[in-house]
């Protein structure tokens, strides 16, 4: 059974309510592709951006999650309220939160816990950093951040690994195919479910270079940062991985 792309847009935190036009502007090109859609906006627009993505078959997730259910945490979001605004997927251990927010292995595994339990698809991110990649450490720190992050238990549930390389967000700069084929082939070599789980590349993903990374075959879709918030970039990017997906039946 092979595995279908799915390409998610990380809206990061951009976005305003007029943005949500977005959605409807991709909403064709997203349900006439042979592949998932996602779109994680921030947490204000997620009950709106849910009500209006339906229509069009567009899942969309949050970009963090606590991992508790409720409590006094001030300012955050659980992943029974982001289920509960529509969202059937979340980004946890993005490299942006493990830096800013001082989030570690056993943070994100934590929330990666909440969010199966809340009915969510955790999208769980692991990524190296320029010095690590330049020590030869590359495939150490992806180990341990997998080791450190996964839930133990899932059962049956699904999640998802996007593999995002620090050096190669926002900057423009994007791993060389091999590298990236290489580092995705040992992450499945790594996961219990290897056959079914989908590993998605994230690094200046940009319609130029979308094809060429959706073609390798331990690439399952792609996590878009700054090519997801304007329509004329991720269209594009969606339709690579539809013709991707169509090659590998
Ligand atoms: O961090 C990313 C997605 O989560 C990637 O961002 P860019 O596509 O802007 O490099």
């Amino acid at each position: 059974m092979p595995r279908q792309k799915l390409i998610a847009g990380n809206w990061k935190m951009n976005g305003l309510a007029a943005d949500l036009e977005f959605l409807d502007a991709i909403g064709p090109a997203a349900a006439a592709a042979d592949a998932e859609v996602l779109i994680c906006p921030p947490a204000t627009l997620l009950a709106e951006a849910a009500r209006r993505a339906g229509a069009h078959g567009i899942m969309v997730g949050g970009q963090d999650c606590h991992a508790a259910v409720s409590g006094a945490h001030t300012g955050d979001i659980s992943a029974a309220m982001l289920r509960d605004a529509g969202a059937s997927h979340v980004i946890v251990g993005h490299s942006e939160r493990r830096c800013d927010h001082g989030e570690n292995d056993g943070i994100v595994r934590d929330k990666a816990v909440a969010a199966l339990e809340a009915g969510l698809v955790p999208v769980i991110c692991v990524g190296e950093t320029q010095q690590e990649r330049e020590a030869g450490r590359q495939e150490a720190v992806i180990a341990a951040q997998l080791a450190g992050s996964l839930p133990e238990n899932r059962g049956q549930r699904e999640l998802v690994i996007a593999y995002e390389p620090v050096w190669a967000i926002g900057t423009g700069l994007t791993a060389e195919p091999e590298d990236v084929q290489a580092m995705h082939a040992f992450i499945r070599s790594r996961l219990p479910d290897p056959a079914s789980t989908r590993i998605l590349y994230g690094g200046s993903v940009k319609p130029d270079n979308a094809s060429t990374l959706l073609g390798l075959p331990d690439v399952d879709g792609a996590l878009v940062g700054g090519a997801s918030l304007k329509a004329d970039d991720f269209i594009p990017i969606i339709q690579a991985g539809c013709r991707e997906s169509q090659l590998f039946r």
